[in-house]
């Protein structure tokens, strides 16, 4: 079964957050569709919101951090009011826009680990790396998991080519395989794939071995859109 997720970025209001979520939740109870499927809104639209179990709302980010000083932030204290318990940690948009290092980053994915949160951990080369072969590529991976527990039992893993996100630009059958396949035999988890993944490209990326979904932005912020890309994924 694949695991599908939306990442809104710094999309949609509380109001359209709402519908696209409402809307999402009716499709998949009255089509009875048992894809794993996450959304990840602004943290302004969090709220509590009445799904379907297969249907998990999360935060794009938080501090590390119950409550406290931290301004711009948000804690457990604000995801408890909406019983979320679901984050994603490691983006490449927090690692290279806002400065996110190793340490924060295993620093944050420990905090909410230890709470038992399900993380999304998100790893990925940027175009220098790549274009510099596998080896190399590996290797800038593998440094994305130091200190982090890789048999945390609440994980799941999304591999999202710096250079593919937002670009349009979608990693070839090739390069997804091959580092899918590399980090599969290293680390026993479910592992997503993100970068400029589209309506009409799901089915044949989440089809991929050692491919066990998409994490998805650009693509998915149309709430038509993000069912047609959960229809062509469900049988998968
Ligand atoms: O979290 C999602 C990824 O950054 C992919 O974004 P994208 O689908 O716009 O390339």
């Amino acid at each position: 079964m694949a695991i599908i997720a939306s990442n809104f970025k710094t999309n949609h209001t509380r109001q359209t957050t709402k519908e696209f979520i409402q809307t999402v939740n009716k499709h998949l109870e009255e089509n009875s569709i048992l894809s794993e499927v996450y959304i990840f809104p602004t943290s302004t639209s969090l709220d509590n919101f009445n799904t379907v179990s297969n249907l998990t709302v999360g935060a794009q980010n938080a501090y590390a951090t119950n409550k406290g000083s931290f301004t711009g932030e948000i804690g457990t204290l604000q995801l408890d009011e909406f019983n979320i318990k679901t984050i994603l940690i490691g983006h490449s948009e927090r690692r290279h826009i806002l400065g996110e290092t190793q340490e924060q980053v295993a620093q944050k994915f420990n905090f909410y680990k230890e709470l038992g949160y399900k993380i999304i951990y998100c790893i990925g080369e940027p175009l220098e790396v790549k274009e510099q072969g596998l080896e190399k590529t590996l290797e800038y991976i593998y440094e994305q998991f130091v200190g982090i527990d890789t048999n945390y039992e609440n994980l799941i893993l999304a591999y999202e080519p710096v250079w593919a996100i937002g670009t349009g630009v979608t990693a070839t059958n090739d390069d997804i395989v091959n580092v899918h396949s590399a980090i599969k035999e290293k680390i026993s988890k479910p592992l997503l794939y993100g970068g400029s993944v589209k309506v009409n490209n799901v089915k044949e990326i989440c089809s991929l071995n050692g491919v066990d979904g998409a994490l998805i932005g650009t693509a998915s912020w149309i709430k038509e859109d993000f069912i047609e890309i959960i229809e062509n994924t469900k049988d998968i």
